[in-house]
């Protein structure tokens, strides 16, 4: 039997993970997006419905991520096949969890596999690219890369493209907070001066290595000291009501270490112990309650998976018979 429909999830992403902009990403259990693809005669990509965005995402397949890449892919390996695309968002967009990443990614991951995995996994990465040059005008790959290939991840290189996957500790936890304010990535990357003083980038890159080092050596003091960002938390959390506050609140409540998740709203902490990403996320929730702003709390070890397939024609039928 061919594959002819397949649903696929890809998991939320906490892109930079402080000191690692544009660089470190890792991927969570939930939220995620989920597509279903299915082939059609038609020869066209298209978005033929998508649920929970609240009528805000664009159904055009040039102009939605989901669209994009699954577009992107099928004129890579040279075929002019027909998918129809139902996209199920369970992110808010603008949210700094990789919303527009996670529906890249799980589109490209389950347009690779209908049409028989003719890529890898990393060789569809580029792709997922394009769906972040579309929704924020930068083929970043922090988030869409932990979202494809789960786990922890390094962008070494863009050019030629090089990425890394980190080992981290069982013990490791994170906390997201989502405050429901929206921060578009493309505003947000706006805002950035395009050039970084000496004395700063040093303190960054020694905080980048030794974060991958403590995570490898399974050192807690050593990735509390390396979660700092010096270069773009203080501009951004400017855009973040509470963010000081929440800081403190994370820190004292036992987090390794409190940050940005991407380009926020979201927030975000490692910790050791689920038990205290928990306490973390109810001290920053805290916060939130304080300055009447909604949140949602997620706490998750590092997904490992990234994307999953949920069904096919080929599960289906399996089942019946
Ligand atoms: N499938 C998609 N999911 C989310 N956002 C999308 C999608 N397709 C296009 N976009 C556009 O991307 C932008 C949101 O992306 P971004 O600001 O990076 O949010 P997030 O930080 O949640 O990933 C919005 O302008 C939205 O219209
Ligand atoms: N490195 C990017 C990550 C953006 O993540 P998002 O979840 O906010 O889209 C940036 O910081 O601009």
């Amino acid at each position: 039997m061919s594959l002819d429909y397949i649903k696929v999830f890809a998991p939320a992403t906490v892109a930079n993970v402080a000191c690692g902009f544009d660089v470190l990403g890792f991927a969570i259990d939930s939220p995620g997006d989920e597509v279903e693809l299915t082939k059609s005669d038609t020869g066209e990509v298209r978005i033929t419905k998508i649920i929970g965005d609240g009528g805000k995402l664009p159904t055009d397949a040039d102009k939605n991520t989901a669209g994009v890449v699954v577009k992107a892919f099928l004129e890579a390996i040279g075929s002019k096949q027909g998918i129809d695309i139902v996209l199920h968002k369970h992110m808010p967009l603008g949210s700094g969890m990789g919303s527009s990443a996670a529906s890249s990614a799980a589109a490209v991951y389950a347009a690779n596999k209908l049409m028989g995995s003719p890529l890898s996994d990393l060789e569809i990465l580029p792709f997922a690219m394009e769906g972040e040059r579309i929704a924020c005008g930068s083929a970043h790959a922090d988030n869409v890369a932990p979202s494809l290939l789960g786990g922890f991840t390094l962008i070494r290189s863009y050019s030629p493209l090089d990425v890394v996957k980190i080992d981290v500790p069982d013990e490791l936890f994170a906390t997201v907070v989502h405050p429901k304010i929206v921060v578009n990535t493309k505003d947000a990357r706006k805002i950035l001066k395009g050039q970084v003083p000496l004395d700063k980038a040093i303190r960054q890159w020694g905080n980048v290595g030794a974060l991958i080092a403590g995570l490898l050596q399974k050192d807690y003091g050593l990735i509390s000291r390396s979660l700092e960002d010096v270069i773009i938390e203080p501009v951004r959390s400017l855009l973040l009501p509470g963010f000081d506050e929440a800081k403190q609140a994370a820190l004292e409540a036992g987090a390794l270490g409190f940050g940005i998740s991407g380009s926020g709203p979201s927030l975000f902490s490692l910790n050791r112990g689920k038990k205290t990403a928990e306490t973390v996320a109810h001290a920053i929730k805290s916060v939130y309650d304080g300055l009447g702003i909604e949140t949602d709390l997620f706490v998750s070890a590092v997904n490992q998976q990234g994307p999953s397939i949920i069904r096919s024609n080929e599960s289906d039928s399996a089942k019946t018979i």
